[in-house]
């Protein structure tokens, strides 16, 4: 990979490298657009078949969020983290604190969270090292896990999808396929289990599939599977670019609406799905929940605050909708107008110079 021209092909103001030998730490902090704040975006943990696909996951990855802050409305820019590891195998404190030392490092322009393969705990290992750190355990004051709000917001979105596509939200008798149970799948089945949705369920990991049979009655089938069984929806909750030249001719649901980042293997795919009038509910805005409550930190974190934000994404799901309706857009590219419009707005409002703090000559004029 040529990183330069990948840089200013796609605008990332910074990537940045973090070994240390001592821990094992191999860690990559990619932070996209600060146009609207600090670039907020979680760390995540996984086993990388080689260095280039790690650096293309956190590039890919940080756009994601800048993306997704600025479709939430919220005050941030967009990064993230991978870090090179098992996550079973590979952790330890001195890893998760030389990390929070490379965080420390940027002062502020990076804030991290969880995100595949890190956990509460580790966070608060991290928060040794750095304040720039959200989702650390509720006993400091902080969120805690963000899955089960990320979980509430694909809930809300799903079902305001579900309306576009079958004239009711209701997802009573709706048969939902979810690809991964894990920690926000598992959330979000409980939901739909609740409102009496029938489940299908599918994932890597045995231990997941029997909890999710047990608890929700669902259906397991393999992970390959997953893609043509007969449903309403599909819900990609494992990791990205499952929406691809191969699954897509498999497919039989009419609402995609899902908790993986990166669903779309490329923009082209959701082009086709919008012409097979599948409504896909774009990944950024419906699986901002655990980055809205993780945000709510920055004003100190007020939970009923947090969650009524999270419940409005059903009307951000609506308004994208809307706009790929009225524009004959695919909602993948409402969605990008929306946020990108939100961007230049902002950038343009902040050419007018306002001095925030100190000016910045008042070392000499106090001389
Ligand atoms: N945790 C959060 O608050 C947020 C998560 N997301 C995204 O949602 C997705 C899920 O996140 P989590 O639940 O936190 O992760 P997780 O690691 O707890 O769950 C993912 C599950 O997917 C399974 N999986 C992996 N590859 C699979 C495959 N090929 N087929 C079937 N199952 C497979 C894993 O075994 C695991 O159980 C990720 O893409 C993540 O980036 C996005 C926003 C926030
Ligand atoms: C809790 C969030 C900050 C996790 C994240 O990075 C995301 O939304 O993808």
């Amino acid at each position: 990979m040529e990183i330069f021209k990948y840089l200013e092909k796609y605008d990332y103001e910074q990537l940045v490298f973090c070994q240390d030998k001592q821990s094992g730490l191999k860690a990559i902090i990619a932070i996209h657009d600060t146009t609207l704040g600090p670039a907020l975006g979680g760390t995540r943990m996984w086993t990388y078949a080689s260095e280039e696909a790690a650096i293309e996951d956190a590039l890919r990855l940080a756009k994601g969020m800048t993306y997704k802050n600025a479709a939430a409305g919220l005050n941030l820019g967009g990064g993230k983290t991978v870090i090179i590891g098992d996550p079973r195998k590979d952790k330890s404190e001195e890893l998760f604190r030389a990390f929070g030392r490379y965080v420390q490092g940027l002062n502020g322009r990076y804030i991290t969270a969880e995100d595949v393969g890190t956990t509460v705990a580790d966070m608060d290992l991290i928060h040794e090292e750095t304040d720039f750190v959200t989702g650390i355990s509720p006993a400091f004051g902080s969120s805690g896990n963000p899955s089960p709000v990320t979980a509430f917001g694909v809930y809300r979105g799903m079902k305001a999808a579900a309306k576009e596509a079958f004239g009711t939200d209701s997802l009573e008798g709706r048969v939902v396929a979810v690809q991964g149970v894990g920690n926000v799948a598992y959330t979000l089945c409980e939901y739909l289990h609740k409102e009496g949705a029938q489940l299908i369920v599918t994932d890597i990991n045995k231990e997941a599939v029997n909890r999710a049979v047990q608890a929700f009655g669902a259906r397991a089938v393999d992970p390959d599977d997953i893609y043509g069984v007969e449903c309403d929806i599909y819900a990609p909750c494992a990791l990205g670019a499952t929406i691809n030249d191969d699954t897509i001719p498999q497919l039989k649901a009419k609402v995609i609406a899902g908790s993986a980042n990166n669903q779309l293997k490329d923009a082209r795919h959701g082009d086709i799905i919008h012409e097979m009038g599948i409504v896909y509910a774009p990944d950024y805005v419906i699986n901002a929940g655990g980055v809205i409550n993780v945000a709510d930190e920055l004003y100190g974190y007020n939970q009923e605050r947090a969650m009524k934000k999270v419940e409005q994404l059903y009307t951000t799901i609506e308004k994208v909708i809307e706009i790929s309706k009225r524009d004959g857009i695919p909602t993948y590219v409402a969605a990008d107008r929306m946020a990108e419009e939100r961007i230049a707005r902002i950038r343009n409002s902040r050419s007018q110079f306002l001095q925030n703090g100190h000016h910045i000559l008042s070392h000499r004029i106090s001389r």
